[in-house]
């Protein structure tokens, strides 16, 4: 078949830029032009000859405009086929003409529920029903009629025209319709998330279906390796929309690679733990903290949290608690880190390590979300669990032997408890003086995390004597709370929850050790 001339159009814009421009060029073209109350007024104002949908319906737009476009005579005119000699009989005899065109954008939704005092009326008042209908029925015959509904392809439409007699190629019809089957989804997605909020307050991870958007923010080089491609992306859900930009801005340094991002998150989820504390630093390698330490200053913080592991930190990623100033900028500047992440950068900072011209400087802007959806995707399906934000308090802790901890243990536990929850399982750390000690990470068995945690500490001469010590999850056997206490531990926090709690109880009374248990569980996989 070929190319149909465009002959008539139907045009329907709440966004009218360009609009005006576009539809005078196809006037010159020799297009009829139908449109509707607002778009109509825009035209004839410019004195672009159009005229009203209502002289195809004959119907005047009825019940504040919920109902324009929404006729058989519109409908038909899309959707008839052109080759099908039925349709086409059937189109005569009801006085039906053919529709060549379609430019329609819809009702700004999206802004609309953006707006702070937005009400529930004014959100379903700018739920856009015939102009998704128009750009279905027109992308769905795109063997035969022209949709557009991005104004970035007005330009586009009008080359071909020209080039072609009057008509648009196949194939740009048939992308152009895909366009906006793309765009129709999106649309539809984000008025049943915002539908689902207002009907349930936050959505459960036990409905029936969840709506998600993800809309492309940053391009990345590759993913995990070069060989796979990736990009970041907004994502909104049900708890609104969640970009990088909203909560951190490069400063400095190459383009953030998807391994980049992922420490980010874990660095950051660890230093948002201590927000408003002491001054405090994490260095993350590969999603796991090496090292932790809070002090009087961030300079003796990274000093500290820098020896619990020497040879880790190179390639890593620091984040710190407060303003990066000089004295500790000048620490870091010692070894290559990937990335730094402060909530700003004193004076001098940012030209002082924007001489290593590939390390990125990341100013955190605001405070992340506690709550919301994590997501994690499995080759078969998608896992939805509620963000581990929970946070147990010196008074949610039970102590469970016969020696409660004391003032300076109790704070140590309270620190290596909320770096505990951000190391990948097993989880095994040794902490003094609000300094990891000795990490053990991701192991599969909880006896090596702990092999690993006593083997590292004594890699760099640190003394577990007078330590304590945090295990996410319970101890099965009495072992490795025995073998902690032989390294010096004297005091020990766990979720408790072993059917041999009692004998890890008695062990730990019988070396004299205070043990706390936190009733709550912090596996991370
Ligand atoms: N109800 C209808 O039949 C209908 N037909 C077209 N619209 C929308 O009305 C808007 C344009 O209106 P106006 O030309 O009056 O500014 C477009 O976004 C279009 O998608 C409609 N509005 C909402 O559903």
């Amino acid at each position: 078949m070929s190319d149909p001339v465009i002959k008539r159009a139907l045009v329907s814009v709440s966004d009218k830029t360009g609009i005006v421009d576009f539809c005078r060029e196809l006037s010159l073209l020799g297009v009829e032009i139908f449109s509707t109350g607002g778009t109509l007024k825009s035209l004839q104002d410019a004195g672009v000859s159009a005229a009203s949908i209502s002289n195809i319906t004959g119907f005047p737009e009825i019940m504040d405009g919920r109902v324009k476009t929404l006729h058989p005579k519109i409908h038909g005119g899309l959707l008839a086929v052109r080759e099908n000699p039925d349709h086409v009989k059937q189109a005569v005899e009801n006085g039906i003409g053919f529709i060549d065109l379609v430019v329609v954008n819809l009702y700004p939704f999206e802004a609309t529920i953006a707006k702070p005092d937005v009400t529930f009326e004014d959100a379903i008042e700018n739920i856009d029903i015939g102009g998704p209908s128009m750009l279905r029925s027109a992308a769905k015959n795109n063997e035969s009629v022209t949709v557009v509904t991005d104004s970035a392809d007005y330009a586009l439409v009008l080359k071909e025209m020209k080039e072609n007699n009057g008509a648009t190629r196949r194939a740009t019809r048939l992308r152009l319709a895909t366009k906006v089957f793309t765009e129709t989804s999106r649309y539809d997605g984000a008025i049943a998330a915002y539908l689902t909020k207002a009907s349930a307050g936050e959505q459960s991870a036990a409905a029936s279906s969840m709506t998600v958007k993800l809309e492309r923010e940053l391009d990345m080089r590759y993913g995990e390796n070069p060989h796979q491609s990736a990009g970041f992306y907004t994502l909104t859900d049900s708890n609104g929309s969640r970009s990088f930009g909203d909560f951190f801005e490069k400063l400095h340094g190459k383009e953030l690679s998807y391994n980049n991002m992922l420490d980010i998150a874990a660095a950051t989820g660890v230093i948002e733990e201590f927000r408003g504390e002491d001054p405090s630093v994490v260095i993350v390698k590969h999603t796991n903290p090496c090292g932790v330490a809070q002090a009087p200053t961030l300079a003796e913080a990274y000093r500290r949290a820098f020896s619990t592991d020497t040879q880790a930190p190179f390639g890593g990623i620091i984040a710190f608690n407060r303003p990066l100033d000089m004295e500790a900028a000048v620490a870091v500047n010692e070894i290559f880190t990937e990335i730094l992440i402060a909530p700003a950068f004193e004076s001098g900072v940012l030209e002082l390590l924007m001489k290593k011209k590939d390390r990125r400087l990341v100013l955190q802007k605001k405070a992340l979300p506690k709550g919301g959806w994590e997501f994690k995707s499995t080759p078969f399906g998608m896992l939805v669990q509620e963000r581990d934000s929970k946070i147990v308090a010196k008074e949610d802790l039970t102590v469970v032997t016969k020696r409660q901890p004391t003032e300076e243990e109790l704070s140590d536990l309270m620190f290596a408890w909320k770096i505990c929850k951000h190391i990948k399982s097993n989880t095994i750390l040794y902490v003094k003086n609000r300094q990891t000690y000795g990490v053990g990470a991701g192991q599969m068995s909880r006896v090596d995390s702990s092999k690993i945690a006593r083997w590292k500490a004594s890699e760099v001469n640190l003394d577990l004597k007078g330590s304590v010590v945090a295990s996410d999850a319970f101890f099965p056997f009495a072992d490795g709370l025995l073998a902690a206490a032989e390294a010096g531990v004297t005091a020990v926090i766990q979720p408790g929850g072993s059917i041999r709690d009692n004998e890890v109880i008695e062990a730990a009374d019988a070396n004299n050790l205070a043990m706390v248990f936190t009733g709550m569980r912090h596996f991370k996989h």
